[in-house]
């Protein structure tokens, strides 16, 4: 092992990169609380502003994942699409099996301009979570509760706000509505059958309704649905922990862009069309276990170079800070500045660590488990 992979996995560059991650999302979440009184006299600038802060922050896991881990992902799409792709708005349709899919969706949204604008249809509790789920707020995320009755006014609602956003967007939608384990693939599974549907392998069920709800009031918004299948070489699970602690992973992505014209509009045949969409992804999963790759050409993607300032920019200016207080400490010797010192760097680790928690599949919730 080398001495910068060795590096990789201290604990000390771990706190560090968490302190940059915690502080800098804080201030972030400060300043987007600036944005408030210009809302009601100029909101398009107030949005604008908030995509480039939400870029700010997003970045620097786009960062972690490409620069820190050294991760790659590759993409598979019809060149033909690679002029389009940053220059309308988009659904997209990804699958939910990995706890770092949506760092992975994060790369390709930064390699054509529309990170900071990306949103997500993403369940309730997210919003709570400290520092992301802020930004998220104002970013004018979609959250929902995952129980129709409750979510539907103000979903309908958060997806007319969209119709006049300065910026191009794409809004992630995973129809799967949770993510996948052996428990819920089964459950989903006698659902299918039920409903006289085909089984899927590598997918869980899709509900149908928030996709055909999202498509209907973005109609004449949102371009075209992107098709998105992600899996991993060597039957790889990636964590966001093996992520910080500078693990490689060789992930493949799949993008179709699908016009939204040829979107069905009554609900039952879009209904369909969605569960015909996921019988395909499903195949494409399936030749992916045989041959190790995804129809489709491979694209030549590189990288940026603006994440990797953006997150170096943020460590130096945080680092400062925290180095002056470091020398405080060792001039005063004094025990109360030493326990202050510990128990802040204890609560940045805990803290982080609970966030990572979050993205843990062990950790998901029981939604899917039992019917409902
Ligand atoms: C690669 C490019 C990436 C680009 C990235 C861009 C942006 C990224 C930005 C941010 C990234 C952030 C990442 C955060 C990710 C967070 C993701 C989530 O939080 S996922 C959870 C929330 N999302 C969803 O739930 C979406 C899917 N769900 C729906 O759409 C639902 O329809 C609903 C709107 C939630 C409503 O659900 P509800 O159950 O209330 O109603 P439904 O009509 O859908 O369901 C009833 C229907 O379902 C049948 N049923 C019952 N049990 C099951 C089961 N286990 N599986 C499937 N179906 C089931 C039931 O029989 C009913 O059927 P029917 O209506 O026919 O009677
Ligand atoms: C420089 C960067 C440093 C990064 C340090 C680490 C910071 C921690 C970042 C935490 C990021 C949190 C993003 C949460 C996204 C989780 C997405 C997710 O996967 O949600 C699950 C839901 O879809 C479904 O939920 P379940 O029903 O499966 O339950």
């Amino acid at each position: 092992m080398g001495l910068v992979q060795w590096l990789k996995g201290q604990f000390l560059c771990h706190l560090i990169i968490c302190y940059g991650f915690l502080v800098s999302g804080l201030l972030v979440n400060l300043l987007q609380i600036c944005t408030l009184p210009l809302w009601p006299i100029n909101k398009q600038l107030a949005r604008r502003i908030n995509c480039k802060l939400g870029y700010s922050l997003t970045s620097q896991s786009v960062a972690l994942l490409e620069w820190w881990s050294g991760t790659e992902v590759t993409f598979y799409t019809d060149p033909a699409n690679y002029q389009i792709y940053g220059k309308e708005n988009a659904i997209v349709v990804l699958n939910h099996n990995f706890e770092i899919d949506f760092l992975c969706g994060w790369t390709f949204c930064d390699r054509f301009g529309v990170l900071g604008a990306s949103k997500c249809l993403a369940k309730k509790e997210l919003s709570y979570l400290p520092v992301i789920g802020w930004m998220w707020y104002f970013l004018e995320m979609v959250f929902i509760k995952r129980k129709w009755e409750e979510d539907k006014r103000s979903f309908v609602q958060s997806l007319q706000n969209l119709r006049d956003y300065p910026e191009n967007f794409w809004f992630l939608l995973h129809c799967e509505g949770t993510r996948f384990t052996e428990e819920k693939h089964q459950i989903s599974m006698e659902v299918a059958e039920k409903k006289g549907l085909p089984k899927l392998k590598h997918h869980l069920l899709p509900r149908t309704k928030g996709f055909w709800v999202a498509v209907q009031n973005l109609r004449g918004t949102v371009a075209a649905v992107y098709c998105c299948t992600l899996n991993f070489r060597n039957n790889e699970t990636p964590t966001l922990l093996g992520v910080i602690n500078g693990k490689k992973y060789h992930p493949d992505l799949y993008i179709r862009r699908i016009p939204l014209e040829s979107v069905p509009e009554d609900e039952a045949e879009c209904s369909a069309w969605l569960h015909k969409l996921y019988q395909e992804k499903d195949q494409f999963q399936e030749d992916y276990s045989q041959t190790g790759c995804f129809p489709g050409p491979v694209v030549a993607l590189p990288r940026g170079p603006w994440a990797l300032i953006n997150w170096i920019g943020w460590t130096c200016l945080l680092l400062y800070p925290l180095y002056l207080l470091l020398v405080q400490l060792v001039n005063s010797g004094s025990i109360l500045t030493l326990l202050a010192t510990v128990a802040f760097c204890s609560a940045v680790s805990v803290g982080v660590r609970w966030m990572i928690g979050q993205t843990e599949i062990k950790r998901s919730s029981s939604y899917g488990v039992p019917l409902n």
